[in-house]
């Protein structure tokens, strides 16, 4: 069967391969990754640090940064092309433009040094636009639609802003020109409780309101369970199972989406029970070249996990995983 959803994409990614270079030669942070962004919709890409995730994001970018590099696939962006060919101008104008990216930890992402307004400017001029006031004028609007009071912000430097504040100043930037695709790297990560859930509200709202494609990226799976309508899970590099957020969470058909539902007390409600995951995940170099790269932490794995790799296939509508196992009641 085939991996394609029946909904439209606005992003679709195909068989990428993403590679970083090491000591030990370029080895693969993204392998044969093939999955779509339905249009309209919120994805949430989950999985321990170290999983692919932000290279896989970067990638809609065409921005993995050295010593990493695509070396296959490619990324459909509506309007845009494959990603993947662009270089040069071409390549910065669909960054912000039809892309708005939140870097992680964006609280770090904004120069010290100029305040926001004039980096809302810079990247006005990066985008050869003509209207500078009415660019500052809808950055206003938008961050007013934020809690924040825009004329303050524009005025500010980085460190005069909370973390919250600065992830929603991201957001605004990230919008500004009007992006279609909205992308935000572990938007909660270093944030208190509050603030988690005001930026996760504005997530909803402004995916909403602009009619967005969005993918939002996160090691901790409570904060896309409540946002996302689809998840996407990713391991050694690998999506491992893919699916719309509530009848994965329900019936996990992968044993490691399983186990990082177990390990959050937020969706399994209890404190008590939720157990870390045991092991760690692997890194490049220590991740297994062959079979299924899960295979040294799962309790279900059989001599086929050591000898070959399971394709991700669909196994129900809109549904798919990658795993040898029959999918049984357990999952249920
Ligand atoms: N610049 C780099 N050079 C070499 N290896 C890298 C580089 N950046 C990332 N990696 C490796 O690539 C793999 C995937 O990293 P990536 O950052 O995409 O994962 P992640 O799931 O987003 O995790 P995190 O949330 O910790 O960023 C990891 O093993 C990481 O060590």
């Amino acid at each position: 069967m085939t991996d394609t959803l029946t909904t439209a994409a606005e992003v679709s990614v195909s068989g990428l391969t993403v590679l970083y270079s090491t000591d030990q030669g370029e080895l693969p942070a993204v392998s044969r990754a093939s999955v779509d962004l339905p249009t309209g919709k919120i994805t949430g890409l989950v999985g321990e640090s170290g999983s692919g995730k932000s290279t896989l994001a970067l990638s809609m970018m065409n921005a993995v940064p050295a010593p990493g590099r695509i070396s296959e696939g490619s990324i459909e962006v509506n309007g845009v092309g494959d990603v993947t060919k662009l270089e040069g101008k071409a390549l910065r104008r669909v960054r912000g433009g039809a892309l708005g990216y939140v870097f992680q930890a964006s609280q770090n992402s904004l120069n010290p040094l100029k305040t926001i307004g004039k980096q809302l400017l810079d990247l006005g001029r990066a985008h050869d636009v003509k209207d500078l006031r009415e660019l500052v004028h809808r950055a206003k609007e938008l961050a007013d639609r934020m809690g924040l009071d825009g004329d303050r912000v524009l005025d500010s430097y980085q460190h005069e802003l909370s973390g919250g504040m600065r992830q929603r100043v991201g957001i605004v930037l990230a919008l500004v020109l009007n992006a279609k695709v909205l992308v935000l790297d572990e938007p909660t990560t270093a944030l208190d409780m509050l603030s988690q859930s005001a930026v996760l509200d504005i997530v909803r709202t402004v995916h909403r309101e602009r009619g967005l494609t969005t993918l939002v990226v996160t090691h901790d799976m409570g904060v896309v369970s409540e946002l996302a309508d689809r998840l996407v899970v990713m391991y050694g590099g690998r999506i491992v199972e893919d699916g719309p957020t509530t009848e994965l969470l329900q019936h996990p058909a992968h044993p490691y989406t399983r186990a990082l539902i177990t390990a959050t007390a937020r969706i399994t409600g209890d404190t008590a029970t939720a157990r870390a995951l045991p092991g760690r995940p692997p890194d490049l170099t220590t991740v297994p070249r062959t079979g299924c790269v899960f295979r040294e932490r799962c309790a279900l794995a059989m001599d086929v996990c050591a000898e070959t790799e399971p394709e991700l296939l669909a196994w129900a509508p809109d549904r798919r995983r990658a795993c040898h196992a029959e999918p049984t009641g357990a999952e249920a």
